[in-house]
């Protein structure tokens, strides 16, 4: 397979999207999409800045390329507050988030990405840290240490997670605002790359917008990064209008489908199909055929597939759905039987190694 970590639809930041930093929106306003979550934090940050509160601590989980950095700049933006970023890896010491955290002037946001990543040795400092504003700290070591008390500024924690289901329930408690970002619709895809564009200064109309956006797998990352691609190709091509015609052009040459499937996904689901009668077949043998690391079909190839019904994930192994078949032209097989998808009750995942 061509390398994976650069498919122009993967939704995790990828080295060239630096550029996209110009088209982040700034504020509530700028933000489209997520509507439900961004109706009650518009409510949530007015009544804290009208009280000359800090926000309480606020919780962005939801897969990569979803906005949970861009909405966290907003919130602090919004706020009227400082906005300092770090990550949960970074912070290996408590020592390193007794820095930070007696640093941030009253009701500042700090940003911790990638939370689930803390070390626990950390999070038992930040507890008292988001609940009193307080830090517990021991200096020394043996008979000598001592604890001391440091008064903090009051201040917003931020997390973003893509892994929710990994934070520890006290660190997930402490959060008063828990926000999951969805996947975005079409539409309100279609209205980001509307915006995108005309701060890229390409002429684009509303249907070769969409045609970006429907391929852009509920991602706007992906969607920035097709744009940026057809811009590029149109260009050359000396196309001064992108419409949908030309955005289709573009798109194809782009390797990626009218649902956000590349290559990739094309190979993966014609090996399974062709070459293993569309399964079950272990995600190992799948590997193999593919030449691919298990880890990496499992995280950056099956998700897309799974989530958009082609292939089921079950204790036998990987078995393609009907529509699979459908989309890369082969007639499906007659009927499967239920016992075929879903295995024996007696072979648990935990039993068959090759799942
Ligand atoms: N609602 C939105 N409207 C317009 N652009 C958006 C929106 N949400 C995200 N973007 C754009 O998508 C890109 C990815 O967003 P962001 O970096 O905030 O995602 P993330 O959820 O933090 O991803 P990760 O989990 O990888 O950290 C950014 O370039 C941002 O400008
Ligand atoms: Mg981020």
């Amino acid at each position: 397979m061509d390398d994976l970590a650069a498919r122009l639809t993967d939704a995790d930041t990828q080295p060239g999207d630096v550029r996209d930093r110009a088209l982040r929106p700034l504020s509530f306003t700028d933000f489209r999409g997520q509507q439900k979550a961004i109706t009650n934090l518009k409510v949530y940050v007015e009544a804290a800045r009208r009280r000359g509160e800090p926000l309480d601590h606020l919780l962005l989980s939801g897969p990569p390329g979803l906005g949970k950095t861009t909405l966290s700049q907003i919130v602090a933006r919004e706020l009227g507050v400082n906005f300092r970023s770090t990550s949960g890896p970074i912070i290996s010491k408590a020592g390193d988030l007794a820095a930070l955290l007696t640093n941030l002037e009253p009701n500042d946001v700090l940003f911790i990405d990638e939370i689930h990543r803390l070390n626990p040795v950390v999070e038992e400092v930040l507890y008292p840290a988001m609940e009193d504003y307080e830090l517990d700290l021991i200096i020394g070591e043996g008979p000598a240490a001592r604890s001391i008390k440091i008064d903090l500024s009051p201040f917003t924690l931020i997390g973003a997670t893509t892994r929710a289901g990994l934070l520890a329930t006290p660190l997930r408690d402490r959060f008063g605002i828990p926000v999951r970002l969805e996947f975005y619709s079409k539409e309100d895809l279609t209205e980001i790359v509307v915006r995108a564009a005309g701060k890229l200064g390409l002429n684009m109309t509303p249907d070769g917008a969409a045609e970006i956006a429907g391929r852009a797998r509920g991602t706007p990352r992906v969607a920035g990064r097709l744009l940026r691609r057809v811009r590029d190709l149109t260009e050359h091509d000396g196309v001064t209008v992108v419409d949908a015609v030309a955005a289709n052009v573009a798109l194809n040459r782009l390797g990626v489908d009218h649902l956000g499937l590349d290559s990739q996904d094309m190979r993966y689901l014609r090996t399974l199909c062709d070459m293993f009668g569309g399964g079950p077949v272990g995600v190992d043998t799948m590997g193999a055929a593919l030449a691919e690391a298990r880890d990496a079909l499992e995280d950056v190839v099956e998700p897309y597939l799974i989530q958009q019904g082609f292939l089921m994930r079950t204790p036998r192994g990987r078995v393609a759905t009907p529509r699979a078949y459908e989309h890369i032209g082969l007639p499906a097989p007659m009927v499967v039987s239920n016992s075929e998808f879903f295995g024996d009750d007696s072979l648990d995942s935990g039993g068959v190694g090759d799942v």
